[in-house]
This record gives structure tokens, C-alpha cells and sequence, in this order.
């Protein structure tokens, strides 16, 4: 197999990093002698919009400076400055300090805010996009391959539901979990989840390999409405669950009042000079840099990923064989091939099977998935019949709390999340009778799924929240009935 060596006039280096839909290579341009970093896609489409969001900002402090857009035969690059490092592995390995990640967040509400205020926002917002400026004394914000534009001439956008979830799952906010068009808010609390990644060494959402597609995000969603802030936040300081809290607060097109985000974060530093906080750079009067308990049983963590650095450094060299072999062995007799074979299916770890299972839609064939998918199927059935009656109630200024059923408290949870403690419409709540009648109707929120996923029929009733899903879902529904409402939802 044969590597790229060049890209139009660039030699490559190496690569910088492969994402979602792209390569992002260090290259050299041939004549100019520069190092320049360059993103490679075959979705033009994508890499065009990402390519005309990084133009419009790339005059602004703080973002990538953009240069050419190229198109070749089989696919486009655009160049763009070199860049350092990105903060997903976090700095060294270790957890980053208190007041570095305070200092980061400072200068991503920073990058935020006038990325919004260029009607702009970016949807997937995790550490990975955020990286190194060349001189490490900034952090930049990249890749909008996922970017929109929320306000178009003036006005902002509608608020829709049954959205696709976008982004990544672990740092989605709670509205993209529920299927709600993003807005400015979203790309705030996913800074809340990024931040919190960054200082505590991981998010403690838990996810078995195999759980994948839109399952993941049903999983973790229950898990951000479930948590504690105890396991949340850890000895995180106060600030944190603010910030946090404040985010999920906001309305639909509500602008976000950064400067208070911002004030939050100051108040563990001094200095105006951000970059002294950063762990990264040696400085000579370095203020006193706290470190917060680490989180170490997520879906990533960083003790995790060293843990795999070292399995995967263990690991004996496999010996690899093509088709070609396997034939050629065959046909030969080769008294030893049933060995290689069994041995190479030994080595397939059950995670993988199932894995494969899912991806091409395979009967599970184990008793204990088998009886899973009759229960979620019986289910499926008589949902209508587990919906409490809440149609009754006309009561104005419906207080969640006053339902006191274990479903009841589930839909108080997810209310709680967002901090909603009174719907001030009760009759919002009739509607939960008609999208209870049917399953196709109430799971557009949850089937049209991830972008991830690639199973769309997955079971809806394996979603154990479902109720509380739908009820959560009918009750923000009509947005124009809450628009006034102090639950600030939409
Ligand atoms: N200008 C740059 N200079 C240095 N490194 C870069 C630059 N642009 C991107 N990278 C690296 O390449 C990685 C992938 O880039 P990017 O996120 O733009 O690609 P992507 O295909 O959209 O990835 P994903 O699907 O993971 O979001 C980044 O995490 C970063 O480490």
C-alpha cells in the first residue's frame, strides 16, 4: 500500500490528525519552503462550508489563519497555519491544573463570543478542537465542519425539534440529546463538559464498548440527567456547577452573558496574562497550580487511555496474512492453517463480535440479549399504558414536584437538569396523551439519531427513560406557549 506523498504543491510530513470526514497532514510547500498544515476531504460539500466559517473568522484573534481552498481530482484540501498541539490527551498525560483550565476556559468564551457574535456557531465543541496556538501562549478553536449559522439576516433561527444529535456524545448538551435545534447555549455547556474533562481527567459517563450509534446517546443521557453533583463536579469548586448550571438555564435564542461566564473562571487567577496560568510553559514567578480529584472510570479517561497505551505497547506483534495467503494455504494442505485460523478467532474479543452483530443488524444470538429484546418489545406494545394520566390537570402553575411517582420523579429529574421547576402551563401536558398513542411519532426525537448512527431502526423501547423522554419532549414541544415562561427553556 502506497502512502500519500503530496498534496497539489505541498510534500507531506506527516499527520497531524484524521477526524470524522477529513486529514489534517504537516506539509511543506515545495517552492516557499513553509510549513503549512493542510485538511484533505472528499466531502466537498462539508469541507467548503468548514472552509467559508474559517474565512469569515480567520481575521478575528484567536482562530486559525485560513489561506487557499484547492480542488483536485479526487478530492479538496484547503491550507491553513500550523498549529501546536490539541488538549484531548490533556497536557503530559496528567490532569491540567485548576487555573490553567480556568485560564482555557477564559479564552474559549473569548473565541465563543466572537464566533456568535459572527452569527456562527460550532456545534461540536470537545478538547480535541481546541489546540495549541504556534507560540502555546493561546488556544485556538478548529474544525467547523459542523458549524451553521444560527441568526440569518438578523433574525434567529426558529426553534425546531426532532433534530438529529450532533457532536460528540460525551460533550453533547442535554437539548441536542433531546433532539432540540442548537443555539448558542449548546456550544456553552459543552465548554462546561470540555472544562471539566480537562481539570478532573475525564467525564464519568460510563459506556461498554460495544453500545454504539444512537443507543450511545440514550445511554449518556441518562447518565447527564442521573449524576450527582458529587460525581459530577468531585472537589471541583463551586464555580464549575455555576457555569454549568447557568448554561442549561438559557433560552433557546436567549445571548449568553459571557462576561459573567468569563468573571466565574477569574477568580482563581491574578493575572491578566492568561498564558501564565497555562501548565505547558515554564515562567519564572508561576503562581501556586492546584490539581482536583481525577475522574478515572469514564468512557475516557486518562488513566484509561494510559492503561491501553501500555496493553497496546505489551501487546505481541500479530502476524498479519492476506486472502491470498489463506487460499494459497488451503490449497497447499498446509497442516498448520486450521492453527492459524482457530487462533486468529480466538483473538477476536466478544466486544468485536457484537460489534459486528450491530453493524449488520444480527439476531443476537445469546439467551440473555434475546430475552432483553422481548421484554423492550413487550414494552414497545403497551407503552400508552405506563404513561401516568397527567391530562387531568388543569391546574395553573403545575409544580413537578408535587408527583411524587417513581416516573414522575424520572421527569422531575430531567426537569431538575434544566433547572425547570414549574411548567406554567399545565395543559402542555395533555399532549403527552396524544404522543404516547404512538411510538412512530413520540420516537422522531430518538430514532432520527446521531449522525453516528448507523443502525436508525435501533429499539426504541430499550431506552428505559423513555417516558420520561417523551414527557420531557411534549412538554417543550409548542414553543411559542412557553416562550414568556420562566422556565427559560426556549
Ligand atoms: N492547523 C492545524 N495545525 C496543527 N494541527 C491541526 C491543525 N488543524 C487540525 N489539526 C489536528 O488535526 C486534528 C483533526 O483536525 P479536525 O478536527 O479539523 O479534523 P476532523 O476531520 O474534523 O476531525 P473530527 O472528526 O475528529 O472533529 C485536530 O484534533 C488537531 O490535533
Amino acid at each position: 500500500m502506497s502512502f500519500r506523498k503530496k498534496v497539489g504543491q505541498y510534500t507531506i510530513e506527516k499527520v497531524l490528525g484524521v477526524g470524522g470526514y477529513g486529514q489534517v497532514y504537516l506539509t511543506t510547500h515545495r517552492k516557499k519552503q513553509e510549513k503549512i498544515a493542510i485538511k484533505v476531504s472528499r466531502d466537498r460539500e462539508t469541507l467548503m462550508r468548514e472552509y467559508s466559517f474559517l474565512k469569515q473568522l480567520s481575521k478575528l484573534d484567536g482562530f486559525m489563519k485560513i489561506y487557499e481552498y484547492r480542488q483536485l481530482e479526487d478530492d479538496d484540501y484547503f491550507a491553513a497555519e500550523l498549529l501546536g498541539k490539541n488538549l484531548s490527551y490533556n497536557y503530559n498525560d496528567r490532569i491540567l491544573s485548576l487555573e490553567c483550565v480556568c485560564a482555557i476556559g477564559i479564552e474559549l468564551i473569548d473565541r465563543i463570543e466572537k464566533m456568535h457574535e459572527n452569527n456562527i456557531i460550532h456545534r461540536d465543541m470537545k478538547p480535541s478542537q481546541f489546540v495549541l496556538s504556534a507560540d502555546q501562549k493561546s488556544i485556538v478553536l478548529i474544525d467547523f465542519g459542523m458549524a451553521c449559522f444560527y441568526r440569518v439576516n438578523g433574525q434567529h433561527k426558529e426553534f425546531k425539534t426532532r433534530r438529529k444529535c450532533r457532536g460528540t456524545v460525551s460533550y453533547a448538551s442535554i437539548n441536542n440529546h433531546l433532539g432540540f435545534r442548537q443555539s448558542r447555549r449548546d456550544d456553552l455547556e459543552s465548554l462546561c463538559y470540555s472544562l471539566i474533562y480537562l481539570v478532573r481527567g475525564g467525564l464519568p459517563w460510563k459506556l461498554e464498548t460495544y453500545v454504539e450509534g444512537f443507543k450511545k446517546w440514550k445511554v449518556v443521557l441518562n447518565q447527564k440527567i442521573n449524576i450527582t453533583d458529587k460525581e459530577l463536579f468531585g472537589d471541583l469548586p463551586i464555580e464549575f456547577s455555576a457555569m454549568l448550571k447557568y448554561t442549561r438555564k438559557l433560552c433557546y435564542d436567549q445571548t449568553p452573558n459571557y462576561s459573567y461566564m468569563k468573571s466565574l473562571m477569574e477568580k482563581f487567577l491574578n493575572s491578566d496574562k492568561i498564558w501564565h496560568y497555562f501548565d505547558w510553559l515554564e515562567s519564572p514567578d508561576k503562581p501556586r497550580q492546584r490539581r482536583c480529584s481525577q475522574i478515572v472510570d469514564g468512557a475516557t479517561t486518562i488513566t484509561k487511555l494510559k492503561r491501553e497505551k501500555k496493553v497496546y505497547e505489551r501487546r505481541p506483534k500479530k502476524v498479519k496474512f492476506s486472502v491470498k495467503d489463506m487460499h494459497h494455504n488451503k490449497e497447499m494442505n498446509n497442516p498448520d492453517f486450521n492453527n492459524i485460523i482457530s487462533e486468529k478467532f480466538k483473538s477476536i474479543s466478544k466486544t468485536t463480535i457484537q460489534k459486528h452483530r450491530h453493524k449488520h443488524n444480527l439476531s443476537m444470538i445469546d439467551e440473555r440479549d434475546r430475552k432483553t429484546s422481548i421484554d423492550s418489545h413487550s414494552d414497545s406494545k403497551n407503552s400508552h399504558l405506563h404513561m401516568p394520566n397527567y391530562a387531568n390537570n388543569e391546574m395553573e402553575g403545575f409544580k413537578i414536584k408535587k408527583y411524587k411517582s417513581k416516573k414522575s420523579m424520572r421527569l422531575y429529574k430531567v426537569l431538575s437538569a434544566l433547572d425547570i421547576d414549574k411548567i406554567e402551563k399545565p395543559n402542555e401536558l395533555k399532549k403527552m396523551g396524544s404522543c404516547s398513542n404512538s411510538i412512530g411519532q413520540t420516537s422522531g426525537l430518538l430514532q432520527e439519531g446521531s449522525d453516528e448512527c448507523s443502525t436508525p431502526k435501533l429499539e426504541l423501547p430499550e431506552f428505559k427513560n423513555r417516558d420520561l423522554i417523551i414527557k420531557a419532549r411534549a412538554i417543550f414541544a409548542d414553543n411559542s406557549a412557553l416562550e414568556n415562561h420562566r422556565c427559560l427553556v426556549f
